[in-house]
């Protein structure tokens, strides 16, 4: 599959009052046309850093002190105006956990399909994909202002503008997270489906390992502004291989041993992201050893995976190749 992102050597920083804070450190990454990542990690990792900065929508306090983004060849970083403008409604599009914050409050639904869509057939091709998310009765849902939906209607409807265009990438930041349970699958379902069918690619950010594992073709974990293991779902979800990650696994509902006792994840991720030369993980890691806190270990290939930890071969008795 040919590529469509090339993320190289990301550096971000946000701009505070007196200093600068890191969120992102040298992350590079490849996203094939088509492919759906998952993206997890606790709070604060650099997810919602790494999903903005692809659409450029970083704000006035974000910096990219280093690194390059590629969107089907094209340089993102360096697009302005009507390219950006262009990027951002025809190439990607997002899904946030709020329909109510990616909605207007103001407009009806219909008036804010017939603001995406320019076209004078705007009310039928909104009829279609409302119909695509399962609202056919779209009578009700034209007319209405988004406080008259309930969230999963909102979100079946936020998800019919993103995807209206056929963009090439969605990325859907804990898309089902405000969501009632009952109606997570079904959303989660219709969202990969759709996509499927216009071969968008997508990347879903979520604390949510089942989801993430059910759906997605890789998953990357995110640890202190760092992937530290990118993996295949299937090959991850029946062995991840670094420390952060197997303990992120092993504290799941559902993955308590013979004893039904659920591992948790001692300590908390550090308060800011540090450039500090060591293991990130390396205070809350049990496998530590003094050379984890000599330099920061770069993701190299392990089987199928990438794995950023120099105890690999110890922990799990491989070499990384
Ligand atoms: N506007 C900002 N100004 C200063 N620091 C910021 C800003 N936005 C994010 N940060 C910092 O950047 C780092 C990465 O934050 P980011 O929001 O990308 O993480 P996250 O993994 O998405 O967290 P969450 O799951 O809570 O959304 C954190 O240390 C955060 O405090």
């Amino acid at each position: 599959m040919r590529d469509l992102l090339n993320v190289e050597s990301l550096t971000i920083s946000y701009r505070t009052r007196d200093h600068l804070v890191t969120a992102l450190l040298e992350v590079s990454l490849t996203l094939a046309q088509g492919e759906i990542l998952g993206i997890i990690g606790e709070s604060g990792c650099g997810k919602s850093t790494f999903s903005s900065v692809i659409g450029k929508l970083l704000g006035p306090a974000g910096v990219v002190e280093n690194g390059h983004i590629t969107f089907g060849g094209k340089d993102v970083l360096s697009f302005s105006g009507q390219e950006l403008r262009s990027y951002r409604a025809n190439d990607i599009a997002y899904v946030f956990q709020d329909p109510m914050n990616t909605l207007d409050p103001t407009k009806t639904i219909g008036a804010q399909f017939r603001r995406l869509i320019s076209a004078s057939a705007w009310r039928q091709k909104a009829i279609e994909a409302l119909a695509h998310v399962g609202l056919t009765d779209w009578r009700r849902v034209l007319p209405s202002y988004p406080h008259q939906l309930s969230g999963g209607m909102a979100q079946r409807a936020v998800i019919a503008m993103a995807l209206i265009r056929k963009p090439r990438l969605l990325i859907a930041d804990e898309p089902t997270a405000a969501l009632d349970a009952s109606i997570r699958c079904s959303v989660m379902d219709l969202l990969t489906a759709w996509c499927a069918e216009i071969g968008s690619a997508m990347i879903i950010i979520s604390h949510d390992i089942p989801v993430i594992s059910n759906y997605c073709d890789r998953i990357g974990v995110m640890y202190a502004g760092r992937f530290v293991e990118i993996a295949p779902a299937e090959d991850f979800i029946v062995g991840p291989r670094h420390p952060y990650a197997m303990a992120l696994l092993a504290s799941e509902p559902g993955q308590e041993g013979e004893d039904a006792v659920l591992q948790s994840l001692e300590g908390s991720p550090p308060p800011s992201i540090s450039r500090a030369p060591g293991c990130a993980f390396a205070d809350r890691c049990i496998y530590r050893t003094a050379p984890c806190s000599a330099g920061f270990p770069p993701l190299v290939a392990c089987g199928s995976s990438k794995v950023a930890c120099i105890r690999l071969g110890d922990i799990h008795g491989e070499a990384a190749s």
